[in-house]
């Protein structure tokens, strides 16, 4: 027999008593963690720990619910239970709007303090001094490649990485009024108008492109002038009271940006094995035939996987460069270490940029 809605409707009002009464349970235990940590002055964030539970919870899921919406759901539990413990404060890109703050929502859950910064720089900044206890920066985008600051800043910076995510970046053209006529000036991001060239050369052919410090940036100048339009996210459309006059206008459609996420070593030390890792280094080599293939012949050597690797000038003006490698694995797993310590020994430079859990 169907039941009728009222009938569903009370069956959902209950099983919604039972999740309540079970969330403040796994609250009050997180309480109770962050007591302990507090005694033993360990850190609350636990990206490792918090993998585990998420590909757990995804292996034993029977359904109907979906895997990503079984991850969405428990890291938004995990954020209020971790806010609970400790508030975190997380600096990206402001203003409110960036894609960089959906980022840092979509890693750290909505439980967070938002400290929106005006520049990479300011982000490496207020995470080294404490302003915000974690940076989220773009590394990388499908489309554009390597977001050249962030990976010339992590060079110097004493900031190492804890986590990754990464977002598909729809853009979308917006402005005050409702149309592509008249629109005089295109401002965004240079990286978004790089990502949407095509877009603007066959629909805004004689708009000028300028440059603006971040998209929430561009949306918020558009919505003074009628004749501008910005380039940015959903997120900075409502933000600023603007329409979308044309939607998705990114050149791929599949266009994705890739997020570290970085904070003090003294904050969080490198976080241990999830299961699923990565290792990230920037190196030089010296400046010979071969140099570069040398480096790669340990990681093969010891079946270590790579999955990145980019090039930056050293600014020498000697033609040198740093890589920037990223390797599957844990350092904790021997084959590991073994890849990392031979691959060092040929190096005139080595920095590992951060241990984490490899990020969705
Ligand atoms: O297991 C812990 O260490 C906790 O603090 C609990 C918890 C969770 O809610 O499951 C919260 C924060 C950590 O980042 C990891 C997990």
């Amino acid at each position: 027999m169907t039941r009728t809605l009222a009938e569903l409707r009370v069956a959902i009002d209950s099983v919604d008593k039972e999740l309540l009464a079970a969330l403040n349970r796994r609250a009050a235990l997180a309480n109770e963690v962050g007591e302990l940590k507090r005694a033993e002055g360990s850190p609350v964030f636990r990206p490792e720990r918090e993998a585990q539970v998420i590909n757990g919870l995804q292996s034993a899921n029977p359904g109907p619910l979906k895997a990503e919406n079984v991850a969405h759901i428990w890291r938004e539990i995990m954020s209020a239970c971790r806010s609970l413990e400790e508030p975190h404060r997380v600096a990206y890109l402001g203003p409110k709007g960036t894609f960089s703050e959906e980022a840092a929502v979509q890693f750290f859950g909505a439980s967070i303090e938002h400290v929106p910064c005006v520049s990479f720089d300011e982000v490496f900044r207020c995470a080294a001094a404490g302003t915000a206890d974690f940076g989220v920066v773009p590394v990388e985008n499908s489309t554009e490649g390597v977001v050249a600051r962030s990976l010339d800043l992590f060079l110097t910076t004493p900031l190492h990485i804890v986590g990754e995510t990464s977002l598909l970046v729809r853009h979308n053209l917006l402005r005050k009024v409702n149309s592509l006529e008249g629109i005089e000036v295109v401002l965004a991001h240079p990286q978004a108008l790089a990502q949407c060239q095509a877009w603007l050369t066959t629909h805004l052919p004689h708009a000028e492109r300028r440059a603006a410090s971040s998209n929430a940036e561009g949306a918020r100048l558009a919505a003074q002038n009628e004749k501008w339009a910005g380039i940015a996210g959903e997120r900075a459309g409502s933000e600023f009271g603007l329409h979308i006059a044309a939607r998705a206008i990114q050149d791929d459609a599949y266009n994705r940006t890739r997020f570290a996420v970085v904070c003090l070593p003294q904050t969080l030390p490198a976080p241990g094995p999830s299961g699923k890792d990565c290792v990230s280094l920037i190196v030089s080599v010296p400046n010979r035939p071969g140099a570069v293939h040398d480096i790669l012949v340990p990681l093969k050597q010891h079946g270590v996987s790579m999955t990145r690797f980019e090039s930056r000038p050293a600014r020498s003006g000697q033609w040198e460069y740093y890589f920037y490698i990223d390797v599957q694995g844990h350092p904790s797993q021997p084959h590991v270490a073994a890849a990392l310590a031979d691959l060092q020994s040929l190096c005139a430079f080595y920095k590992v940029l951060g241990t984490y859990p490899v990020g969705d």
